[in-house]
């Protein structure tokens, strides 16, 4: 039986500012173990709201709601038993826009492991470090410049360091929210192999805008859609033998439309025929 550490049941995500906008409607995923899933879906149906639903991170904003549960193996990460450090610990997130911590290429990797205090020793230290490193495949390209500032590095390489700062307090999942699109084509290259190595090793949910980088990474597609998921399938089935025909006209380039009435702030941006929101850098059209 396929193991689901992530599982989403009945979960809403309403901002309930000024004009109260339910952006994610009672969604009920399994996320499977080893696996990478994509989440896409036209430009505001939810998809950033999902993700950052699935580690708490709207904890820390005012005015959202929280409906239904997620559960990571089997325990509700809304039980407020346990810290949200400590979700997000085990639920790592790596944001679209790569930031370095002010310190060195080093320290940013050890950072977590110092705070968890999950080392014995300097020795197990920089084993760990340089662990990490490698598998983001970053290890070659800093080993002989271990002390100089993260910030230093480039932004493909930036990114791969946020990638091993997350893995380093060993995460059960990865949440990467559009974690290319920043970056040119070859570092965005550089990222996606990290992420293709890594998947069978961590539970990755991606949130993508490129057709083209779900077709090239996923094993499984969430289509989302004015929050609600529309259709999830193995990823060749998805693009292939599309069911629903919403999916289907999202495939073929043009947002589907929705019969009911939808608030502005709802209205979702039209894809650019490969599903990605424009010319960003990284989110390339193979
Ligand atoms: N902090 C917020 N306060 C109020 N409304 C918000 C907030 N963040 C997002 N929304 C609204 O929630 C809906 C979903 O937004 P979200 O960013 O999750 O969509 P998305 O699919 O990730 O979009 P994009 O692809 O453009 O990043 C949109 O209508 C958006 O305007």
């Amino acid at each position: 039986m396929t193991e689901i550490p992530l599982t989403t049941d009945q979960l809403s995500v309403t901002y309930t500012g000024d004009r109260e906008i339910e952006a994610v409607k009672g969604v009920s995923i399994d996320f499977p173990a080893n696996t990478l899933t994509t989440i896409i879906g036209p430009s505001g149906c939810g998809k950033s709201t999902l993700l950052k639903s699935l580690n708490r991170l709207h904890d820390i904003q005012e005015n959202v709601e929280i409906d239904g549960d997620v559960l990571l193996s089997g325990d509700s990460v809304y039980n407020t038993n346990v810290p949200a450090p400590e979700i997000r610990r085990q639920i790592g997130y790596v944001p679209q826009t790569p930031t370095a911590l002010p310190v060195s290429i080093y320290e940013n990797v050890a950072y977590g492991l110092r705070i968890h205090g999950d080392y014995e020793s300097k020795a197990d230290l920089d084993e760990k470090v340089e662990t990490y490193l490698r598998k983001v495949n970053l290890w070659d390209e800093v080993a002989d410049r271990l002390d100089a500032p993260g910030a230093e590095l480039s932004t493909g390489q930036i990114q791969r360091l946020c990638v091993a700062r997350s893995l380093a307090v060993e995460p059960d999942v990865l949440l990467c929210d559009e974690v290319t699109s920043a970056l040119d084509p070859v570092s965005a290259e550089s990222v996606e192999k990290t992420l293709r190595k890594l998947k069978s090793e961590y539970t990755i949910i991606l949130v993508t805008h490129s057709m083209a980088q779900a077709r090239r990474l996923a094993d499984e597609v969430v289509f989302l859609y004015l929050g609600e998921v529309i259709e999830s399938n193995d990823v060749q089935s998805f693009f292939e033998d599309p069911q629903e025909e919403r999916t289907k006209t999202f495939i073929g380039g043009t947002t589907p439309v929705d019969r009911d009435d939808t608030p502005a702030e709802q209205t979702a941006t039209p894809p650019a025929p490969d599903g990605s929101k424009g010319s960003t850098a990284g989110d390339d059209k193979r």
